[in-house]
């Protein structure tokens, strides 16, 4: 079944601690703008990106951690309200998401909203995540959408969003985990493998990223 993805924008949801983890191998403008978007739409104060340092999930990264990190750091530069956690590259080993939500929880205490962003080709993949149904109990899924991805769920991935979904986006912010919002935002189609590609190709990769992104791969030959 292909589930509606809200697109009109959500009450201020202001409270919470809201994480974004990704390989960003490198970052770009998707993620970015998408980050960009759910502060806007929501009012959160920041949002945390968290890049991963062995995703458990697909192959290793193609430039190496501490680089995927100067990136991150890069480009988040011209927005004070996104920050950058290294715990998953600090803790070295698999970066298993569940894991890093249980830190989380810890340092945060039981009543503070935490609300895992993840984009619509990641949430499809979750019933191989780790410990995949037990992420809900120590935060929330907000789910945005990407183009050439449909919320066309198999049928375990349907019955535990139908379980879990909010009415509304404002139920996140009345518990510290729990709930599932679908949200809709500027559709860009750019992929890190996209931007991979197109340096291979020895092709521009202008407006994928920001500039400063872009003289870095430049300066230290990324991607070649
Ligand atoms: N253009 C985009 N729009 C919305 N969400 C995105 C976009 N690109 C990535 N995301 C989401 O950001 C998170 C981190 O993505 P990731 O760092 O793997 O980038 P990617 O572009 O998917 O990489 P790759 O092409 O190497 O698979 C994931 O939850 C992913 O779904
Ligand atoms: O914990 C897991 O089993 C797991 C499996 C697949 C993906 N994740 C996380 O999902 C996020 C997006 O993954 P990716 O591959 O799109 O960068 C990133 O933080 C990964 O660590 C986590």
């Amino acid at each position: 079944m292909v589930t509606p993805v809200t697109t009109e924008v959500s009450q201020a949801l202001k409270k919470g601690t809201v994480v974004m983890g990704g390989t960003f191998d490198p970052i770009h403008h998707g993620h970015l703008r998408s980050a960009v978007d759910i502060l806007d739409c929501f009012q959160f104060e920041t949002l945390r990106l968290i890049p991963c340092f062995q995703p458990v999930h697909k192959g290793e990264p193609t430039v190496s951690a501490e680089q995927r990190l100067k990136m991150v750091e890069l480009g988040i530069a011209a927005d004070s309200r996104l920050s950058v956690d290294a715990r998953e590259i600090l803790r070295a080993g698999p970066s298993y998401t569940f894991e890093t939500l249980v830190e989380l929880r810890a340092e945060l205490g039981q009543e503070e909203p935490l609300i895992m962003v993840v984009g619509m080709d990641s949430f499809l993949s979750l019933p191989t995540w780790a410990r995949w149904q037990d992420l809900l109990s120590v935060a929330h899924i907000l789910v945005i959408s990407r183009p050439g991805w449909e919320p066309d769920f198999i049928s375990t991935l349907e019955s535990f969003y139908e379980k879990h979904r909010a009415e509304s986006a404002t139920e996140l912010q009345c518990a510290p985990a729990g709930k599932i919002w679908m949200q809709s935002f500027t559709p860009l189609a750019i992929s890190s493998s996209q931007v991979r590609n197109l340096c291979r190709e020895k092709a521009s990769i202008a407006y994928l990223v920001p500039e400063t992104i872009q003289r870095f791969i430049e300066a230290h030959s990324l991607y070649k």
